[in-house]
């Protein structure tokens, strides 16, 4: 499974009439983790639903470069987790084979769950489950998925820091060789897991391109590059933040 690079060219998404962002142009890196931060309201979402080709842009192209449509090969993970309240966990991670009638792979979905520490809640249905027990839920399935280009919205924001870090490292190896992109509010995930970072800012909205610490991901968040970098980026993104 080859995946491709995304080009972005001349793209605009507004919403009512207003322009949240137009003529936008970047290259997301193949097999690699972009990291997309911005002030609240920015557009974030509205450039990854754009990608993830849920909302036709107004303007624009997206494209992958090896010239094969991307459509059936992203994984998309909302910022709702969209879990199935009747279905147990290991039955929503399995969701998409079930919806396309495929054959589900319980056990695959089974290891996934235990690997998140859920491995007690494999029959839990989401109404059992806390906020960030949900999320996992929800991650799992994007992984069980299984596909060359990953799109997740703030996946790891319900949870607790220690939780977060060790899905951060759960996804860095499972996703590795696949091009992802991840949408996130905190510095130190981005420079732990980012290898290119995207700062979208302003009205309408621009990207830019932030330097990311060097070597491999996920990067310790206790090493001296990564703790430079976050102290780099929290204040481009004070800097770029509405008075
Ligand atoms: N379906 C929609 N209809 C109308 N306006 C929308 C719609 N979706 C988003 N917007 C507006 O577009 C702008 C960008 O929203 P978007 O959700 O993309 O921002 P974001 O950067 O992802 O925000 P957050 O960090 O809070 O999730 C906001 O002003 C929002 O109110």
């Amino acid at each position: 499974m080859r995946a491709p690079a995304i080009r972005l060219q001349d793209l605009g998404v507004s919403h009512g009439g207003r322009a949240v962002f137009s003529g936008l142009d970047a290259t997301l890196p193949a097999g690699a983790f972009s990291v997309l931060l911005g002030p609240s309201g920015v557009g974030k979402t509205s450039l990854l639903r754009a990608i993830a080709l849920l909302d036709a842009p107004a303007t624009g192209q997206i494209t992958a470069d090896d010239g094969a449509p991307l459509a059936g090969r992203v994984a998309w993970m909302g910022q709702q987790d969209l879990l199935m309240p009747w279905a147990r966990a290991v039955d929503n991670v399995t969701l998409g084979d079930r919806l396309r009638g495929r054959r589900p792979d319980r056990d695959r979905a089974a290891d996934l769950l235990r690997r998140m520490g859920l491995g007690d809640r494999l029959a839990a249905l989401p109404a059992e489950l806390s906020g960030g027990m949900r999320q996992r839920v929800a991650l799992a399935r994007t992984l069980y998925e299984d596909r060359p280009v990953v799109l997740m919205d703030e996946p790891f924001s319900a949870l607790d820091s220690v939780t977060r870090a060790r899905m951060q490292d759960l996804a860095a190896g499972m996703l590795q060789g696949r091009t992802v992109v991840l949408i996130t509010h905190d510095p130190l995930e981005a420079c732990r897991l980012g290898q290119a970072i995207l700062l979208l800012t302003g009205r309408p909205a621009r990207l830019a391109l932030v330097a990311a610490p060097p070597g491999a991901i996920p990067r310790p968040a206790d090493d001296d590059g990564v703790l430079h970098a976050q102290g780099v980026l929290m204040r481009r993104l004070l800097d770029a933040a509405p008075a």
